[in-house]
Protein backbone atom coordinates (compact mmCIF):
# COMPACT_ATOMS: atom_id res chain seq x y z
CA UNK A 1 0.00 0.00 0.00
CA UNK A 2 2.23 2.71 0.79
CA UNK A 3 5.13 1.64 -1.44
CA UNK A 4 2.34 1.88 -4.14
CA UNK A 5 2.24 5.89 -2.93
CA UNK A 6 6.08 6.59 -2.80
CA UNK A 7 7.03 4.53 -5.74
CA UNK A 8 4.85 6.87 -7.74
CA UNK A 9 6.53 9.55 -5.87
CA UNK A 10 10.13 8.27 -5.27
CA UNK A 11 10.35 6.46 -9.41
CA UNK A 12 9.06 10.06 -10.52
CA UNK A 13 11.71 11.66 -8.73
CA UNK A 14 14.50 9.19 -9.38
CA UNK A 15 13.29 9.65 -12.93
CA UNK A 16 14.23 12.98 -13.07
CA UNK A 17 16.50 13.89 -10.63
CA UNK A 18 19.20 11.00 -10.93
CA UNK A 19 21.98 12.38 -8.76
CA UNK A 20 21.84 13.92 -4.94
CA UNK A 21 21.60 17.86 -6.38
CA UNK A 22 17.64 17.51 -6.12
CA UNK A 23 15.64 18.00 -2.70
CA UNK A 24 12.59 16.70 -2.30
CA UNK A 25 10.28 17.56 0.41
CA UNK A 26 7.89 14.96 1.70
CA UNK A 27 5.41 16.03 3.96
CA UNK A 28 3.26 13.99 5.53
CA UNK A 29 0.82 13.80 8.36
CA UNK A 30 2.13 13.08 11.58
CA UNK A 31 -0.92 11.04 12.43
CA UNK A 32 -0.41 8.80 9.46
CA UNK A 33 0.20 5.48 10.84
CA UNK A 34 2.57 4.70 8.68
CA UNK A 35 4.78 7.55 8.37
CA UNK A 36 8.24 6.05 9.50
CA UNK A 37 6.89 3.00 7.46
CA UNK A 38 6.61 6.11 4.49
CA UNK A 39 10.00 7.58 5.70
CA UNK A 40 11.85 4.61 5.14
CA UNK A 41 10.24 4.41 1.82
CA UNK A 42 11.22 7.42 0.92
CA UNK A 43 15.04 7.37 1.59
CA UNK A 44 15.53 4.05 -0.44
CA UNK A 45 16.60 3.69 -3.82
CA UNK A 46 20.29 3.13 -5.02
CA UNK A 47 20.81 7.04 -5.26
CA UNK A 48 18.46 8.56 -3.27
CA UNK A 49 17.74 12.35 -3.39
CA UNK A 50 18.26 14.35 -0.66
CA UNK A 51 15.03 14.08 1.34
CA UNK A 52 13.71 16.40 3.97
CA UNK A 53 11.09 15.10 6.27
CA UNK A 54 8.52 17.01 7.86
CA UNK A 55 5.90 15.47 10.10
CA UNK A 56 2.99 18.09 10.51
CA UNK A 57 -0.17 17.92 12.59
CA UNK A 58 -3.30 17.27 10.32
CA UNK A 59 -4.06 20.66 11.59
CA UNK A 60 -1.28 22.36 9.89
CA UNK A 61 -2.10 24.41 6.74
CA UNK A 62 0.35 23.45 4.84
CA UNK A 63 -1.30 20.13 4.37
CA UNK A 64 -4.16 21.46 2.37
CA UNK A 65 -1.37 21.69 -0.35
CA UNK A 66 0.60 18.03 0.32
CA UNK A 67 -1.75 15.52 2.96
CA UNK A 68 -3.05 13.94 -1.04
CA UNK A 69 0.31 11.49 -0.11
CA UNK A 70 -1.04 10.66 3.17
CA UNK A 71 -4.93 10.40 1.87
CA UNK A 72 -3.77 8.49 -1.13
CA UNK A 73 -2.11 6.14 0.88
CA UNK A 74 -5.21 5.52 3.26
CA UNK A 75 -7.29 4.73 -0.06
CA UNK A 76 -4.92 2.24 -0.99
CA UNK A 77 -6.35 -0.55 1.13
CA UNK A 78 -8.88 -0.80 4.01
CA UNK A 79 -8.90 -3.62 6.01
CA UNK A 80 -11.25 -3.31 8.43
CA UNK A 81 -14.30 -5.16 8.23
CA UNK A 82 -17.27 -3.07 8.18
CA UNK A 83 -19.71 -3.07 10.63
CA UNK A 84 -23.33 -2.88 9.36
CA UNK A 85 -25.19 -1.67 12.26
CA UNK A 86 -27.96 -0.01 9.97
CA UNK A 87 -28.94 -3.82 8.36
CA UNK A 88 -28.51 -5.12 11.93
CA UNK A 89 -30.61 -2.75 13.27
CA UNK A 90 -33.28 -3.47 10.57
CA UNK A 91 -33.36 -6.92 11.28
CA UNK A 92 -33.57 -6.21 15.13
CA UNK A 93 -36.69 -4.13 14.32
CA UNK A 94 -38.38 -6.81 12.11
CA UNK A 95 -37.96 -9.01 15.22
CA UNK A 96 -39.40 -6.75 16.90
CA UNK A 97 -42.25 -6.12 15.09
CA UNK A 98 -43.13 -9.44 14.54
CA UNK A 99 -42.94 -9.69 18.63
CA UNK A 100 -45.38 -6.78 18.87
CA UNK A 101 -48.06 -7.97 16.83
CA UNK A 102 -47.62 -11.78 18.62
CA UNK A 103 -48.22 -9.69 22.19
CA UNK A 104 -51.05 -7.68 20.74
CA UNK A 105 -52.86 -10.73 19.07
CA UNK A 106 -52.45 -12.34 22.59
CA UNK A 107 -52.37 -9.12 25.41
CA UNK A 108 -54.37 -6.98 22.84
CA UNK A 109 -53.29 -2.93 23.40
CA UNK A 110 -50.90 -1.02 21.32
CA UNK A 111 -47.36 -0.31 23.27
CA UNK A 112 -46.05 3.14 23.74
CA UNK A 113 -43.41 5.16 24.02
CA UNK A 114 -43.74 8.91 25.58
CA UNK A 115 -40.98 11.37 24.64
CA UNK A 116 -40.14 15.09 26.70
CA UNK A 117 -38.32 16.96 24.55
CA UNK A 118 -37.63 20.82 26.21
CA UNK A 119 -36.26 23.70 23.91
CA UNK A 120 -35.60 23.78 20.36
CA UNK A 121 -31.93 21.91 20.10
CA UNK A 122 -31.96 21.12 16.32
CA UNK A 123 -30.34 17.76 17.07
CA UNK A 124 -32.71 16.99 19.89
CA UNK A 125 -35.28 17.74 17.48
CA UNK A 126 -33.33 15.22 14.98
CA UNK A 127 -33.05 12.49 17.74
CA UNK A 128 -36.84 12.61 18.58
CA UNK A 129 -37.75 12.77 14.98
CA UNK A 130 -36.10 9.58 14.58
CA UNK A 131 -37.58 8.31 17.78
CA UNK A 132 -41.51 8.97 16.46
CA UNK A 133 -40.26 7.40 12.73
CA UNK A 134 -39.14 4.13 14.47
CA UNK A 135 -42.05 3.67 16.74
CA UNK A 136 -44.36 4.02 13.70
CA UNK A 137 -42.28 1.86 12.06
CA UNK A 138 -42.62 -1.34 14.54
CA UNK A 139 -45.76 -0.25 15.59
CA UNK A 140 -45.44 1.34 18.66
CA UNK A 141 -47.65 4.29 19.69
CA UNK A 142 -45.30 7.72 20.30
CA UNK A 143 -46.40 10.21 22.34
CA UNK A 144 -44.61 13.13 21.87
CA UNK A 145 -44.12 16.79 24.09
CA UNK A 146 -42.47 19.65 23.27
CA UNK A 147 -42.38 22.81 25.75
CA UNK A 148 -40.46 25.28 25.48
CA UNK A 149 -36.90 26.56 26.70
CA UNK A 150 -38.23 28.29 29.71
CA UNK A 151 -40.55 26.01 30.80
CA UNK A 152 -40.45 25.51 34.48
CA UNK A 153 -39.64 22.18 36.10
CA UNK A 154 -43.49 21.89 37.21
CA UNK A 155 -44.51 22.03 33.84
CA UNK A 156 -41.98 19.23 33.25
CA UNK A 157 -42.76 16.71 36.09
CA UNK A 158 -46.64 17.00 35.51
CA UNK A 159 -46.18 15.63 31.97
CA UNK A 160 -43.85 13.07 33.27
CA UNK A 161 -46.33 12.14 36.28
CA UNK A 162 -49.43 12.07 33.75
CA UNK A 163 -47.28 9.27 31.71
CA UNK A 164 -46.17 7.49 34.52
CA UNK A 165 -50.10 6.88 35.78
CA UNK A 166 -50.74 6.50 32.35
CA UNK A 167 -50.85 2.47 31.43
CA UNK A 168 -50.66 3.13 27.66
CA UNK A 169 -47.74 4.51 28.06
CA UNK A 170 -44.72 1.42 28.80
CA UNK A 171 -41.54 3.65 28.15
CA UNK A 172 -40.93 7.50 29.17
CA UNK A 173 -37.82 9.52 27.78
CA UNK A 174 -36.83 12.66 28.65
CA UNK A 175 -34.56 14.01 26.00
CA UNK A 176 -31.11 15.79 27.42
CA UNK A 177 -29.87 17.77 27.65
CA UNK A 178 -32.34 19.79 29.22
CA UNK A 179 -31.54 23.50 29.14
CA UNK A 180 -29.66 24.85 31.87
CA UNK A 181 -29.64 27.96 33.39
CA UNK A 182 -26.89 29.40 30.97
CA UNK A 183 -29.54 28.66 28.10
CA UNK A 184 -32.04 30.66 29.90
CA UNK A 185 -29.96 33.32 30.46
CA UNK A 186 -29.68 33.57 26.71
CA UNK A 187 -33.47 33.39 26.08
CA UNK A 188 -33.48 36.47 28.76
CA UNK A 189 -30.55 38.18 26.50
CA UNK A 190 -28.94 38.89 29.72
CA UNK A 191 -31.55 41.11 30.45
CA UNK A 192 -30.68 42.42 34.14
CA UNK A 193 -34.04 43.05 35.75
CA UNK A 194 -35.22 39.44 34.28
CA UNK A 195 -31.49 37.99 35.89
CA UNK A 196 -32.41 39.69 38.77
CA UNK A 197 -35.56 37.79 38.94
CA UNK A 198 -34.45 34.67 38.54
CA UNK A 199 -31.82 34.48 41.04
CA UNK A 200 -34.29 35.69 43.51
CA UNK A 201 -36.42 32.97 42.22
CA UNK A 202 -33.10 30.52 41.92
CA UNK A 203 -32.11 30.90 45.78
CA UNK A 204 -35.57 30.55 46.89
CA UNK A 205 -35.62 27.01 45.61
CA UNK A 206 -38.58 27.40 43.58
CA UNK A 207 -36.05 27.02 40.46
CA UNK A 208 -37.89 27.86 37.03
CA UNK A 209 -34.22 25.70 35.07
CA UNK A 210 -34.27 21.63 34.89
CA UNK A 211 -32.42 20.03 37.27
CA UNK A 212 -31.66 17.17 35.49
CA UNK A 213 -31.31 14.81 38.46
CA UNK A 214 -34.76 15.92 39.78
CA UNK A 215 -36.49 15.32 36.47
CA UNK A 216 -34.87 12.21 35.70
CA UNK A 217 -35.54 10.65 39.08
CA UNK A 218 -39.23 11.44 38.66
CA UNK A 219 -39.46 9.27 35.98
CA UNK A 220 -40.88 5.57 37.32
CA UNK A 221 -38.09 2.75 37.53
CA UNK A 222 -40.46 0.41 35.10
CA UNK A 223 -40.94 3.18 32.30
CA UNK A 224 -37.29 4.22 32.42
CA UNK A 225 -35.94 2.64 29.14
CA UNK A 226 -32.83 4.54 29.10
CA UNK A 227 -31.85 3.21 32.00
CA UNK A 228 -30.98 6.36 34.19
CA UNK A 229 -32.60 5.58 37.39
CA UNK A 230 -29.90 5.67 40.01
CA UNK A 231 -31.79 2.14 40.87
CA UNK A 232 -31.13 0.70 38.01
CA UNK A 233 -27.73 1.87 37.60
CA UNK A 234 -27.37 0.14 40.71
CA UNK A 235 -28.40 -2.89 39.67
CA UNK A 236 -26.07 -3.08 36.67
CA UNK A 237 -23.06 -2.32 38.67
CA UNK A 238 -23.83 -4.96 40.71
CA UNK A 239 -22.75 -8.65 40.94
CA UNK A 240 -25.90 -11.11 40.96
CA UNK A 241 -28.35 -8.14 40.47
CA UNK A 242 -30.24 -7.61 37.08
CA UNK A 243 -31.33 -4.33 35.84
CA UNK A 244 -34.33 -3.55 34.30
CA UNK A 245 -33.02 -1.62 31.30
CA UNK A 246 -29.41 -1.48 29.78
CA UNK A 247 -28.86 1.88 28.76
CA UNK A 248 -29.70 1.55 24.71
CA UNK A 249 -26.85 3.62 23.08
CA UNK A 250 -24.33 0.81 25.39
CA UNK A 251 -26.40 -2.09 24.56
CA UNK A 252 -26.73 -1.17 21.08
CA UNK A 253 -22.79 -1.54 21.03
CA UNK A 254 -22.89 -4.97 22.85
CA UNK A 255 -25.43 -6.25 20.35
CA UNK A 256 -23.14 -4.78 17.34
CA UNK A 257 -19.97 -6.91 18.96
CA UNK A 258 -22.39 -9.72 19.74
CA UNK A 259 -24.25 -10.03 16.22
CA UNK A 260 -20.38 -9.63 14.66
CA UNK A 261 -19.33 -12.69 17.00
CA UNK A 262 -16.80 -10.70 18.64
CA UNK A 263 -15.42 -12.04 21.50
CA UNK A 264 -15.66 -9.86 24.42
CA UNK A 265 -14.90 -12.27 27.16
CA UNK A 266 -11.39 -11.98 28.95
CA UNK A 267 -10.48 -9.11 26.02
CA UNK A 268 -9.43 -5.50 27.16
CA UNK A 269 -11.56 -2.92 26.27
CA UNK A 270 -11.45 0.50 26.92
CA UNK A 271 -14.15 3.03 27.11
CA UNK A 272 -13.57 6.66 25.76
CA UNK A 273 -16.00 8.72 27.73
CA UNK A 274 -17.88 8.30 31.14
CA UNK A 275 -20.99 9.92 30.72
CA UNK A 276 -24.40 8.38 32.73
CA UNK A 277 -25.41 8.28 28.92
CA UNK A 278 -23.18 6.02 27.43
CA UNK A 279 -19.90 5.56 28.87
CA UNK A 280 -20.23 4.53 32.29
CA UNK A 281 -23.32 2.26 31.27
CA UNK A 282 -20.89 0.60 28.43
CA UNK A 283 -18.25 0.14 30.94
CA UNK A 284 -20.42 -1.55 32.90
CA UNK A 285 -21.79 -3.51 30.19
CA UNK A 286 -18.41 -4.84 28.71
CA UNK A 287 -17.16 -5.42 32.07
CA UNK A 288 -20.28 -7.69 32.91
CA UNK A 289 -19.50 -9.52 29.24
CA UNK A 290 -16.20 -10.60 31.38
CA UNK A 291 -13.78 -7.63 29.60
CA UNK A 292 -11.23 -6.76 30.89
CA UNK A 293 -12.39 -2.42 31.33
CA UNK A 294 -10.42 0.47 31.29
CA UNK A 295 -11.93 4.15 31.48
CA UNK A 296 -10.64 7.04 29.39
CA UNK A 297 -11.62 10.13 29.88
CA UNK A 298 -11.10 14.41 29.80
CA UNK A 299 -8.32 13.80 32.52
CA UNK A 300 -6.91 10.22 31.69
CA UNK A 301 -2.96 10.64 31.55
CA UNK A 302 -1.60 9.51 28.22
CA UNK A 303 -5.22 8.30 26.47
CA UNK A 304 -3.40 7.00 23.68
CA UNK A 305 -1.29 4.52 25.57
CA UNK A 306 -3.85 3.23 27.17
CA UNK A 307 -6.34 3.10 23.82
CA UNK A 308 -3.60 1.00 22.19
CA UNK A 309 -3.74 -1.84 24.94
CA UNK A 310 -7.15 -2.18 23.70
CA UNK A 311 -9.05 -5.50 21.91
CA UNK A 312 -12.18 -3.37 21.30
CA UNK A 313 -12.76 0.81 22.03
CA UNK A 314 -15.85 1.85 22.48
CA UNK A 315 -15.21 5.90 21.63
CA UNK A 316 -18.24 8.15 23.07
CA UNK A 317 -16.29 11.41 23.89
CA UNK A 318 -17.37 15.06 23.35
CA UNK A 319 -16.16 18.00 21.89
CA UNK A 320 -12.37 16.10 19.79
CA UNK A 321 -13.06 15.26 16.55
CA UNK A 322 -11.13 12.54 15.41
CA UNK A 323 -9.25 12.46 18.02
CA UNK A 324 -8.58 8.91 18.04
CA UNK A 325 -5.87 8.44 15.40
CA UNK A 326 -4.20 5.50 13.85
CA UNK A 327 -1.68 5.22 16.13
CA UNK A 328 -4.06 5.19 19.18
CA UNK A 329 -5.47 1.49 17.85
CA UNK A 330 -3.85 -1.60 18.24
CA UNK A 331 -4.00 -3.84 14.88
CA UNK A 332 -6.82 -5.94 15.08
CA UNK A 333 -8.94 -3.94 17.33
CA UNK A 334 -12.72 -3.46 17.50
CA UNK A 335 -13.74 -0.19 17.06
CA UNK A 336 -17.26 1.14 17.94
CA UNK A 337 -17.29 4.89 17.51
CA UNK A 338 -20.23 6.44 19.38
CA UNK A 339 -19.66 9.63 19.38
CA UNK A 340 -21.07 12.41 17.16
CA UNK A 341 -20.09 16.20 17.58
CA UNK A 342 -22.68 18.01 15.86
CA UNK A 343 -21.26 21.39 14.53
CA UNK A 344 -23.03 24.60 14.12
CA UNK A 345 -22.12 25.12 10.24
CA UNK A 346 -24.14 27.60 8.17
CA UNK A 347 -22.87 26.15 4.54
CA UNK A 348 -24.16 22.91 5.56
CA UNK A 349 -27.34 23.98 5.57
CA UNK A 350 -27.65 21.79 1.92
CA UNK A 351 -26.95 19.12 3.54
CA UNK A 352 -24.33 17.79 5.84
CA UNK A 353 -21.06 15.98 5.82
CA UNK A 354 -18.93 13.81 7.88
CA UNK A 355 -15.18 15.12 8.78
CA UNK A 356 -12.57 12.96 8.21
CA UNK A 357 -14.47 11.35 4.96
CA UNK A 358 -12.96 13.82 2.34
CA UNK A 359 -11.61 12.20 -0.75
CA UNK A 360 -9.07 14.31 -2.73
CA UNK A 361 -7.86 14.25 -5.83
CA UNK A 362 -4.20 15.65 -7.11
CA UNK A 363 -2.33 16.05 -9.98
CA UNK A 364 1.91 15.21 -9.93
CA UNK A 365 4.21 17.86 -11.30
CA UNK A 366 7.93 17.89 -11.85
CA UNK A 367 8.08 21.81 -11.83
CA UNK A 368 11.80 23.32 -12.27
CA UNK A 369 13.74 20.86 -12.78
CA UNK A 370 13.64 18.65 -9.70
CA UNK A 371 10.62 19.54 -7.24
CA UNK A 372 7.52 17.45 -6.75
CA UNK A 373 4.73 19.48 -6.39
CA UNK A 374 1.61 17.72 -5.45
CA UNK A 375 -1.34 20.08 -6.37
CA UNK A 376 -4.73 20.11 -4.75
CA UNK A 377 -6.80 19.60 -7.33
CA UNK A 378 -10.62 19.54 -5.82
CA UNK A 379 -12.37 20.63 -2.84
CA UNK A 380 -13.12 17.99 -0.40
CA UNK A 381 -15.85 16.26 -1.91
CA UNK A 382 -18.71 15.44 0.36
CA UNK A 383 -19.29 12.12 1.10
CA UNK A 384 -23.49 12.22 2.14
CA UNK A 385 -25.48 15.12 0.96
CA UNK A 386 -29.09 15.49 1.52
CA UNK A 387 -30.77 18.40 -0.48
CA UNK A 388 -33.61 17.91 1.72
CA UNK A 389 -32.35 18.25 5.06
CA UNK A 390 -31.70 22.00 6.26
CA UNK A 391 -30.38 20.89 9.65
CA UNK A 392 -27.16 23.70 9.32
CA UNK A 393 -24.62 21.46 11.22
CA UNK A 394 -22.22 18.65 10.46
CA UNK A 395 -21.25 16.24 12.24
CA UNK A 396 -17.58 14.94 13.34
CA UNK A 397 -17.01 11.67 14.86
CA UNK A 398 -14.45 10.83 17.54
CA UNK A 399 -12.30 8.21 15.87
CA UNK A 400 -10.51 9.45 12.79
CA UNK A 401 -11.77 6.81 10.40
CA UNK A 402 -9.34 6.78 7.35
CA UNK A 403 -6.67 5.78 9.94
CA UNK A 404 -8.96 3.09 12.45
CA UNK A 405 -10.27 1.57 9.19
CA UNK A 406 -6.23 0.82 7.93
CA UNK A 407 -5.52 -0.85 11.24
CA UNK A 408 -8.31 -2.58 13.11
CA UNK A 409 -10.30 -5.52 12.49
CA UNK A 410 -13.96 -4.36 12.70
CA UNK A 411 -14.82 -0.97 12.14
CA UNK A 412 -18.56 1.06 12.40
CA UNK A 413 -18.46 3.13 9.12
CA UNK A 414 -18.86 6.78 8.52
CA UNK A 415 -21.90 7.92 8.47
CA UNK A 416 -21.76 6.15 11.80
CA UNK A 417 -24.22 2.79 12.47
CA UNK A 418 -24.50 2.88 15.84
CA UNK A 419 -27.80 5.72 15.89
CA UNK A 420 -29.69 3.27 14.05
CA UNK A 421 -28.39 0.13 16.49
CA UNK A 422 -28.77 2.46 19.58
CA UNK A 423 -32.89 3.63 18.33
CA UNK A 424 -33.55 -0.26 17.56
CA UNK A 425 -32.38 -0.70 21.37
CA UNK A 426 -34.65 1.64 22.66
CA UNK A 427 -37.42 0.10 20.95
CA UNK A 428 -36.16 -3.26 22.35
CA UNK A 429 -36.64 -1.45 25.80
CA UNK A 430 -39.74 -0.46 25.28
CA UNK A 431 -41.12 -3.78 24.14
CA UNK A 432 -39.47 -5.90 27.37
CA UNK A 433 -40.99 -3.01 29.52
CA UNK A 434 -44.79 -3.93 28.25
CA UNK A 435 -43.50 -7.39 28.14
CA UNK A 436 -42.98 -7.45 31.87
CA UNK A 437 -46.26 -4.93 32.83
CA UNK A 438 -48.46 -6.98 31.07
CA UNK A 439 -46.75 -10.59 32.41
CA UNK A 440 -46.27 -11.46 28.82
CA UNK A 441 -42.89 -14.03 27.66
N1 LIG B 1 -24.78 7.43 17.78
C1 LIG B 1 -25.55 7.37 18.86
O1 LIG B 1 -26.52 6.63 18.92
C2 LIG B 1 -25.26 8.18 20.06
C3 LIG B 1 -24.22 9.06 20.02
N2 LIG B 1 -23.91 9.77 21.14
C4 LIG B 1 -22.73 10.62 21.04
O2 LIG B 1 -21.72 10.07 21.89
C5 LIG B 1 -20.92 11.08 22.43
C6 LIG B 1 -20.90 10.98 23.95
O3 LIG B 1 -22.17 11.30 24.44
P1 LIG B 1 -22.38 11.55 26.00
O4 LIG B 1 -21.73 10.45 26.72
O5 LIG B 1 -23.81 11.80 26.16
O6 LIG B 1 -21.55 12.91 26.19
P2 LIG B 1 -21.08 13.64 27.56
O7 LIG B 1 -20.73 15.03 27.20
O8 LIG B 1 -22.07 13.43 28.62
O9 LIG B 1 -19.75 12.87 27.96
C7 LIG B 1 -18.60 12.99 27.21
C8 LIG B 1 -17.50 12.19 27.85
O10 LIG B 1 -16.35 12.34 27.03
C9 LIG B 1 -15.25 12.60 27.86
N3 LIG B 1 -14.26 13.39 27.14
C10 LIG B 1 -14.35 14.66 26.70
N4 LIG B 1 -13.20 15.03 26.11
C11 LIG B 1 -12.38 13.97 26.19
C12 LIG B 1 -11.04 13.75 25.80
N5 LIG B 1 -10.33 14.67 25.20
N6 LIG B 1 -10.49 12.54 26.05
C13 LIG B 1 -11.21 11.58 26.66
N7 LIG B 1 -12.48 11.74 27.08
C14 LIG B 1 -13.05 12.93 26.84
C15 LIG B 1 -15.81 13.36 29.04
O11 LIG B 1 -14.92 13.21 30.14
P3 LIG B 1 -15.22 13.88 31.57
O12 LIG B 1 -16.19 12.96 32.24
O13 LIG B 1 -13.90 13.88 32.22
O14 LIG B 1 -15.77 15.23 31.30
C16 LIG B 1 -17.15 12.66 29.25
O15 LIG B 1 -17.03 11.57 30.10
C17 LIG B 1 -21.52 12.37 21.91
O16 LIG B 1 -20.78 12.74 20.78
C18 LIG B 1 -22.94 12.02 21.55
O17 LIG B 1 -23.46 12.85 20.54
C19 LIG B 1 -24.58 9.63 22.30
C20 LIG B 1 -25.64 8.78 22.39
C21 LIG B 1 -26.07 8.02 21.24
N1 LIG C 1 -32.82 10.72 27.41
C1 LIG C 1 -31.89 10.61 26.47
N2 LIG C 1 -31.43 9.39 26.13
C2 LIG C 1 -30.48 9.25 25.17
O1 LIG C 1 -30.03 8.15 24.86
C3 LIG C 1 -30.02 10.42 24.49
C4 LIG C 1 -30.51 11.66 24.89
N3 LIG C 1 -31.44 11.72 25.89
N4 LIG C 1 -30.05 12.79 24.35
C5 LIG C 1 -29.05 12.80 23.31
C6 LIG C 1 -28.24 11.54 23.22
C7 LIG C 1 -27.75 11.30 21.82
N5 LIG C 1 -28.50 10.16 21.34
C8 LIG C 1 -28.51 9.74 20.01
C9 LIG C 1 -29.38 8.80 19.53
C10 LIG C 1 -29.40 8.46 18.20
C11 LIG C 1 -28.53 9.04 17.31
C12 LIG C 1 -28.56 8.73 15.85
O2 LIG C 1 -29.50 8.19 15.33
N6 LIG C 1 -27.50 9.09 15.15
C13 LIG C 1 -27.32 8.94 13.71
C14 LIG C 1 -27.22 10.29 13.01
C15 LIG C 1 -28.39 11.19 13.22
C16 LIG C 1 -28.26 12.52 12.48
O3 LIG C 1 -28.28 12.52 11.23
O4 LIG C 1 -28.10 13.57 13.15
C17 LIG C 1 -26.02 8.20 13.42
O5 LIG C 1 -25.17 8.12 14.33
O6 LIG C 1 -25.86 7.76 12.31
C18 LIG C 1 -27.62 9.95 17.79
C19 LIG C 1 -27.60 10.28 19.12
C20 LIG C 1 -29.24 9.66 22.34
N7 LIG C 1 -29.10 10.39 23.47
Amino acid sequence: MASVMFTDCSSSTTAAAPSSRYTVSFILSSRCPFSSHLLNLSCSGPQPPSVTHQLLPLSSPILKHLEIFYYAAMAAETSAKIIDGKSIAKQIRDEITVEISRMKDTVGGVLGLAVILVGDRKDSATYVRNKKKACESVGINSFEVHLPEDSTKQEVLKHISGFNDDASVHGILVQLPLPSMSSLFCVLHFNLFFLNLVMRTYLLNETTHMNEQNILNSVCIEKDVDGFHPLNIGRLAMHGREPLFDSWTPKGCIELLHRYGVDIKGRRAVVIGRSNIVGTPAALLLQREDATVSVVHSRTNNPEEITRQADIIIAAAVGQANMVSGSWIKPGAVVIDVGINPVEDEKSAKGYRLVGSQQRECTTTNEGGGFIVVQLVNDPIPLKQDAKSAKGYRLVRDVCYEEACMIASAITPVPGEVGPMTIAMLLSNTLSSAKRMHYYK
